[in-house]
């Protein structure tokens, strides 16, 4: 049997991006593709955020993150506010540090008490960081288009990897554009050989950007938290913005700032509890 039945999860959301959180640092257990999966068709969700025992001293846990096709992600920044939502909601804690198989993760209790933050890291932007399929020099913007080729229909996107890889189309109106449509053939494109979040991105001033996501293995999203900080570091990098913005996703805000002294990106904003369940051992029959 799966040592998934039975074990109890917590459902929640980070400004509605769909997430659900795991604890099993009690049980010697890796979830597998096909457990995530069918944890998704019971409980829908965006991200699943696993927590597993500590490697390391001064680590509350090592997180797993996947989305909800059962692949595995290095980052999802409003999954990881859930996450210290929950943890020092139990503990009492104001401040901690988790791992995630992009490294060190610190996080603390904001300037409100409904407000969470997350260290996101520093930003990479290296055409092999990203990762992308050819060498780009310059990755502020790259040579990418989809529609004909006189008259593109989006173009030239930034690209960043924040744990994870993101391209960041510019626009008008991020409302303008059949996302649900392009965001598959984005994701997927040949030049990103592990695919990519794709964002599109409208700079209101240079304090505060909209912008709309499709996730990587989890589709349209209301949010993407390290979308909002790849987004933040690709407008500040080409001079468009401040190094602290106002970021306004569909499900709601986030603060994004990129830290003058050592480049780490900073995103603040709420996490919302939803209902606690368990899952039924049923769930699993047919899983690997
Ligand atoms: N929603 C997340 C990002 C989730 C991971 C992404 N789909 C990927 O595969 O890279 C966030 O808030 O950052």
């Amino acid at each position: 049997m799966s040592a998934l039945a039975n074990h109890s999860f917590v459902k929640m959301n980070g400004i509605g991006n769909e997430i659900v959180v795991l604890d099993l640092r009690d049980v010697k257990h890796v979830v597998t593709p096909d457990e995530a999966r069918a944890v998704a068709s019971r409980v829908p969700y965006d991200q699943l955020m696993v927590l597993q025992p500590p490697r390391l001293d001064g680590t509350e846990a090592f997180i797993r993150i996947y989305n909800n096709d059962g692949s595995e992600s290095g980052a999802c920044g409003n999954g990881m506010r859930c996450v210290v939502r929950q943890v020092f909601g139990k503990t009492g804690q104001a401040s901690a540090t988790f791992e995630t198989r992009a490294g060190l993760l610190n996080c603390w209790q904001g300037p409100a008490p409904d407000l969470y933050t997350v260290d996101m890291g520093v930003p990479k932007f290296g055409w092999r960081d990203i990762p992308l399929a050819e060498e780009f020099r310059d990755t502020r913007y790259i040579e990418l288009q989809i529609g004909p080729i006189d008259a593109p229909i989006l173009h030239s996107p930034s690209v960043v990897n924040m744990g994870n890889p993101h391209a960041v189309f510019w626009v008008g109106d991020i409302h303008a554009y059949d996302l649900e449509r392009f965001g598959p053939l984005l994701e997927n494109h040949p030049i990103f050989p592990e695919r990519a979040n794709i964002t599109l991105a409208h700079i209101i001033d240079r304090d505060h950007i909209e912008m709309r996501t499709w996730e990587r293995g989890a589709g349209l999203t209301k949010a993407c938290g390290s979308a909002a900080c790849a987004t933040a570091v690709a407008a500040a990098r080409l001079k468009r913005t401040n190094r602290i913005v106002q970021m306004t996703l569909p499900g709601g805000e986030l603060t994004i700032e990129w830290r003058e002294r050592d480049d780490h990106v900073l995103m603040t904003g709420t996490a919302t509890f939803e209902f606690e369940g368990r899952f039924e051992p049923s769930l699993f029959a047919s899983v690997a």
